[in-house]
């Protein structure tokens, strides 16, 4: 059975979420999209908002699906399976669209933690929108907002239609995380194929490293919690010893590193290492053989809050002596 694809939305409040999950849901595309909502308050309105496409809308108003006690998510999860598995239901895909205050982290964590929900869902990408008129600020002001976008596999621009410059938040968004692309989207609307099919969660060699060469400007850069470090190392490394920096790394470090990604070159291997982690979870897996014509060396990215990068450097550093 193939597993359900899984697309989170978030993006701090009034970023943009509802009104792109409209225009998807409107589009022609021949999915089956079930919708799971988390809104404060008792009543729902963003489902009177989004329309009757979705195969079914599921709304969270008990408080927010991110904190960590909540199984709420869970719950909904498991009641749309029950849902399929008992001809009542039928989606291809589940988009869940966050409160503006959620961390997508322990959302994420959902769908690694119950063997139930690991086995028929499939988590394909956390998609953040951000808003050109007021992320400047609200990145400045909230920890949250840097951390919506520290997840992000695909950073959506909303808004542009009416803000002035965006090319400064563009950089300062690509230096908060280095692996996600930035789109522009103008009131939802948007190529699909910019969403769907991301594979942010599928172990593969989809890097996908944009950060921009650093820029000196006059004026001072915003200060950011969270940052993205890649780090590139050419020498071929030795399995024990990465596993021992990694889970070394974990274990000081596992609440500040959101999310990180690799391709290694290791010792006296033909095949490529990926490995990929989301906070504490990560797992690692061979993929193909490095190519003749290919820069044989490893590429990693480290997305998090108060990175200790001289630390995550210095420790891949000692790796090649
Ligand atoms: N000018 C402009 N307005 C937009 C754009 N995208 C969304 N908006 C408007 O921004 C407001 C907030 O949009 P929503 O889609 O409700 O935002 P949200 O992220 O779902 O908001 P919360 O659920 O409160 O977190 C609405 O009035 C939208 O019409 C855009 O690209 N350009």
């Amino acid at each position: 059975m193939k597993p359900i694809a899984v697309t989170i939305l978030t993006g701090f409040l009034g970023a943009g979420k509802t009104t792109l999950l409209r225009h998807i849901l409107n589009e022609n595309h021949g999915y089956k999209i079930a919708v799971i909502e988390n809104e404060f308050g008792e009543v729902p309105i963003d489902n009177t908002i989004i329309g009757d496409r979705a195969s079914r809308i599921t709304t969270l108003s008990n408080g927010c699906i991110c904190c960590s006690k909540s199984d709420e998510l869970e719950n909904a999860l498991l009641d749309l399976l029950d849902g399929v598995d008992k001809n009542q239901l039928e989606f291809d895909r589940l988009i869940i669209e966050c409160t503006g205050m959620a961390d997508p982290g322990p959302i994420t964590q959902a769908f690694f933690a119950h063997e139930r929900i690991c086995q028929r869902f499939l988590l394909d990408g956390i998609l953040t929108l951000v808003d050109a008129v007021h992320a400047d600020q609200q990145l400045s002001q909230f920890t949250l907002s840097q951390a919506q976008v520290g997840y992000a596999d695909r950073i959506l621009l909303t808004k542009t239609d009416i803000a002035t410059d965006n090319e400064a938040l563009i950089q300062r968004l690509q230096l908060m995380n280095a692996r996600a692309s930035i789109h522009k989207v103008t009131h939802g609307n948007i190529d699909l194929s910019v969403l769907f099919d991301i594979e942010g969660f599928v172990l593969n060699d989809k890097l996908n490293v944009t950060a921009p060469t650093p820029v000196f400007r006059r004026i001072p850069q915003p200060q950011n919690n969270i940052q993205s470090i890649v780090i590139y190392h050419d020498q071929p490394l030795e399995l024990m010893q990465i596993s021992e920096v990694m889970e070394n790394l974990l274990v000081k470090f596992a609440d500040n590193l959101l999310r990180y990604k690799g391709i290694l070159l290791i010792k006296d291997e033909s095949r490529r290492l990926l490995f990929q982690g989301v906070q504490r979870l990560y797992n690692a897996d061979w993929d193909r053989e490095w190519l003749s014509d290919e820069e044989q060396k490893s590429t990693m990215i480290f997305i998090g809050i108060d990175l200790p990068e001289e630390e995550i450097r210095t420790k891949f550093a000692e790796l090649s002596n």
